[in-house]
């Protein structure tokens, strides 16, 4: 059970002063292979010891190299250390996730473990109160990549994150993005793809998010995706200073 992860209280709950202090988290979102993981991989790289990412739970099964619970990294390890090439920049960003079946995971929805969750091309996933705990408690700027239902009911919360949207140029290149990522069989495809018409519909519902980045040139994106979040980077390292 992922019950006995949960010692602590809930964000919702949590101490007003303590949450005026703690960083703002980020809410990612966008379409299935929009291009999150590959610039929140960068993200992480550049500003080390500001960030941590909320570990989801999911019922989906692992992808080749995809570990429990250890939040996003590259892969394979392996091959980084025999190689020349800079893989971390070439290989698509492997995100972690507590693992788990259907049962424990709606158990766990049962006893009020999770901040949010939903179901996504025919598997369930969620975002627990402890994973973004465990982030927060180290003072780090806790980051949730999620789908839109989940933005929207996170949005009920009081967690106050920086929504960003990440989408691609056009329907035709994320396919091919998808495709080429060579992670999905033919019928997770088309649901991720039915899903992310209806994400890029939405993503420009006024107030739905802070920034809307078209992840065209991956540089350009990045530079947007620094841009808004820099003010509360900067306020993190400043306390990693004291
Ligand atoms: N700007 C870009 N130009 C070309 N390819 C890109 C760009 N950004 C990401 N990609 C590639 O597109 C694929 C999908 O990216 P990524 O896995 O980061 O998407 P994602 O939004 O995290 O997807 P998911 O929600 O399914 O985890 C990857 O193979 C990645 O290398
Ligand atoms: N509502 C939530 N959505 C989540 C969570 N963790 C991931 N996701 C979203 O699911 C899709 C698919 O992810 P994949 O790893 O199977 O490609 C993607 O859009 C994620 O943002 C969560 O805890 N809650």
């Amino acid at each position: 059970s992922i019950h006995s992860e949960l010692q602590q209280p809930l964000c919702s709950s949590f101490d007003t002063q303590k949450a005026m202090a703690r960083p703002r988290p980020v809410v990612l979102s966008g379409p299935s292979g929009a291009g999150k993981s590959t610039l929140l991989k960068r993200l992480l790289g550049e500003y080390e010891g500001v960030f941590g990412f909320s570990v989801s739970h999911t019922t989906r099964n692992p992808r080749p190299g995809e570990e429990n619970g250890k939040g996003l990294h590259c892969l394979p390890l392996y091959l980084e250390a025999t190689t020349l090439l800079p893989l971390a920049d070439v290989l698509p960003p492997a995100r972690d996730y507590h693992f788990v079946t259907k049962e424990v995971m709606q158990q766990g929805i049962g006893t009020g473990d999770f901040i949010e969750n939903a179901e996504f091309s025919g598997n369930m996933y969620g975002t627990s109160k402890a994973s973004v705990q465990d982030v927060q408690a180290k003072n780090l700027i806790c980051i949730l990549d999620i789908d839109m239902q989940g933005v929207k009911n996170i949005k009920k919360t009081d967690l106050n994150p920086i929504y960003i949207s990440v989408q691609p140029p056009s329907m035709e290149i994320l396919e091919k993005r998808l495709r080429d990522r060579q992670t999905e069989t033919e019928e997770s495809l088309q649901k991720r793809l039915d899903a992310a018409r209806t994400d890029m519909e939405i993503s420009n519902e006024p107030g739905l998010f802070d920034i809307v980045i078209i992840n065209d040139d991956l540089e350009e994106a990045y530079r947007k995706l620094k841009s808004v979040l820099i003010e509360e980077i900067e306020k993190v390292q400043e306390s990693n200073k004291s």
